[in-house]
């Protein structure tokens, strides 16, 4: 808990009690970092006015001197309804796959698409029957990664779909739809009719798991995808830089919106792991993601540090979590902890509120 944020609430008042805020139990998270204020506050009456709380706590935070912005995030009532899905019933195609996990970032270049091939490959290590749907219009890179940039492409046959395969893992691809090189603005209509078609014409067979690399940011493409497909569960990817985490929390927003549980942040390029030496060193500070997460109240899912074996592995259609070094158990780390956060995500999440 941050000290500067606390004292700066002693004139908001409590709702429930007409106590000072910062005396009373509601705080879950108060951090400052680069100017920035974040406050969580536990759940609040079903009569507060959680608009006039925000705009009290917005104006005392940001009267104080070292505080420029503020985040109020107000946590919903477990016992409330979870926000509404937008998609309805009929419009939902059936799960592939018994658990589908969208892999998502805020912004692009964070390693979302490394990550989420990686994930899948560390969960065929685990014995798991595994696809992939790369689901990212507007830079499909999963053919590159899993060594597939030359292959024939999706083949349709009389029982529908074929899935390429690779490392184990069943693989669809925009990027067999489009060519990686070419310069695509897909609509979020279109999307979601190419999704619904690898949701439902595609011979997954009976998957474990089915991962979906998400486009990188939080607009409409995003949103479409999440409100059509049966997603279970989201892993976000950011780096540690305050302005990537800044976008992973919009992810986390959007997610939260559809009703879809946010099964952990995944730090990725944490820190640089020397190929020589094997010392890690910390480029861009450390523990970002981790702090944001505990405030988000969602899993951190660890570290993949920055290792040139990544790039050059994703490269040469090689995929790291295939093997046993550090950084593939980086990523079996993270994907168990994914797993495990699957099993305990059908509580309502949180509802989370940013304001600038
Ligand atoms: N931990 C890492 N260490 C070294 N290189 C990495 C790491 N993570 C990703 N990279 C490299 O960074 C580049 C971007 O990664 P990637 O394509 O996975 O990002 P992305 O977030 O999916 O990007 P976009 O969404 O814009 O397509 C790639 O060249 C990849 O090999």
């Amino acid at each position: 808990m941050n000290d500067i944020v606390l004292n700066a609430l002693a004139s908001v008042a409590d709702p429930a009690t007409g106590a000072p805020l910062n005396r009373s139990d509601r705080i879950d998270g108060a951090d400052l970092r680069d100017g920035v204020a974040t406050l969580v506050l536990k759940p609040g009456g079903a009569d507060e006015d959680a608009g006039a709380l925000r705009q009290a706590i917005q104006a005392a935070l940001t009267a104080h001197p070292e505080i420029e912005r503020a985040r109020v995030i107000i946590e919903a009532s477990l016992s409330a309804k979870a926000p509404k899905p937008a998609k309805s019933e009929a419009a939902a195609p059936k799960a592939p796959a018994k658990a589908v996990i969208a892999v998502a970032s805020g912004k692009g270049g964070v390693g979302k698409s490394t990550t989420a091939a990686n994930l899948a490959a560390a969960c065929v290590k685990m014995g798991l029957s595994v696809g992939l749907m790369d689901a990212d219009v507007y830079g499909p890179s999963a053919p590159r990664i899993f060594g597939l940039t030359g292959a024939p492409g999706l083949q349709k046959t009389d029982g529908g779909i074929e899935p390429l395969e690779a490392h184990g893992v069943k693989l669809v691809s925009m990027g067999f739809l489009v060519g990686e090189r070419d310069p695509v603005v897909w609509r979020g209509p279109m999307v979601t009719g190419a999704i619904r078609q690898f949701l439902t014409e595609v011979n997954w067979g009976d998957l474990d798991v089915l991962i979906i690399d998400m486009p990188p940011g939080t607009g409409d493409a995003q949103l479409a995808i999440a409100q059509s497909a049966p997603i279970s569960g989201v892993v976000i990817v950011s780096t540690p830089q305050t302005l990537a985490l800044d976008d992973a929390r919009k992810a986390v927003a959007l997610f939260d919106r559809t009703a879809i549980p946010i099964l952990g942040i995944v730090e990725n390029m944490s820190f640089f792991l020397c190929p020589s030496c094997g010392e890690g060193t910390e480029i861009f500070g450390r523990g970002g993601a981790r702090a944001e997460a505990e405030l988000l109240g969602v899993p951190f899912l660890g570290e993949i540090p920055l290792h040139p074996e990544l790039r050059e592995a994703s490269d040469e259609g090689r995929l790291v979590a295939s093997g046993d070094g550090p950084v593939a158990k980086a990523f079996h780390r993270a994907a168990s902890g994914m797993l495990h956060a699957l099993e305990g995500a059908h509580r309502p999440a949180p509802e989370i509120v940013f304001e600038d």
